[in-house]
């Protein structure tokens, strides 16, 4: 982590919690986390569509510091797309984020690197943040092209970003064989590949672009594992998955670790 750049937390909630369900979570991490721990850290949630808009309507009510976003969104913004959801619905709900390309879409989903580029570039359409999740399976990784693959998704992912959008996005390095499996890539294994996102970005763009984007580390993150990732230079947070449903843990994330803010 440097201190040039704000940490985020995101919870990746997946296709978890109904809206009573998300309000009641939102409710519990707001009266744990303080003033202090958002001035150190960027707490967001990624609830399902159908809890959104009542994320919203308590993030607005009570003037709550956490933000949100999205799962996924269309590369198309209106029309006849039966079952899609554009970034413009996104951005009127208040939306800050939104993920693009995590592995699960890829995987069950057929998303290809063509399509993640548009939904990034939709992204942008609508002046939402990308979250692009990039990052290799476990063959990949035992035959050790875990760098040259994640670089190449971040190359497609990125083609046609301009210089102005690339400063804001969010890269998320999230190993295929460390999600849901409780197998956390060590410390230094995620700043091996996170540390080579970021010489990519200063190769594709500058140094202005490469010493601002945060890259964030996702797979089996937990309160008891999340110090050891922040000690890297070139992370800047993690995208959680389960222990994000569990606000207790969430809070410890988001503390880096720590029990208290
Ligand atoms: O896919 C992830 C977040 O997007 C990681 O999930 P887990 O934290 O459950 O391993």
């Amino acid at each position: 982590m440097s201190t040039a750049r704000k940490p985020l937390f995101a919870g990746n909630w997946k296709m978890n919690l109904n809206h009573l369900e998300a309000i009641a979570l939102v409710q519990k991490l707001a009266f744990t986390l303080t003033d202090k721990d958002f001035d150190r850290a960027e707490v967001a949630v990624l609830p399902p569509f159908t809890d959104l808009r009542s994320v919203q309507t308590l993030v607005d009510g009570d003037k709550l510091r956490i933000v949100y976003g999205a799962q996924d969104l269309s590369v198309h913004d209106a029309g006849a797309y039966t079952g899609e959801v554009s970034g413009s619905m996104l951005a009127k709900l208040g939306c800050t984020y939104v993920l693009a390309g995590h592995s699960e879409r890829r995987q069950y989903h057929g998303e290809d690197d063509q399509l993640v580029n548009a939904k990034v570039q939709a992204a942008y359409r609508h002046s939402l943040t990308p979250i692009l999740c990039v990052g290799e399976g476990l063959p990949v990784r035992q035959a050790g092209g875990h760098v040259a693959y994640t670089v190449s998704q971040l190359d497609a992912a990125l083609n046609g970003v301009k210089h102005d959008q690339a400063k804001s996005i969010v890269i998320a390095y999230e190993p295929v064989w460390a999600i849901g499996t409780g197998e956390v890539a060590t410390p230094d294994d995620a700043q091996e590949v996170c540390g080579a996102v970021r010489a990519r970005l200063a190769e594709l763009y500058d140094e202005e672009v490469a010493g601002g984007v945060r890259i964030l580390y996702g797979g089996s993150v937990k309160g008891a594992n999340i110090a050891g990732i922040m000690a890297q230079p070139d992370i800047d947070g993690a995208l959680v998955g389960g222990a994000s449903l569990d606000p207790a843990d969430f809070v410890k994330i988001s503390r880096f670790g720590e029990m208290s803010g």
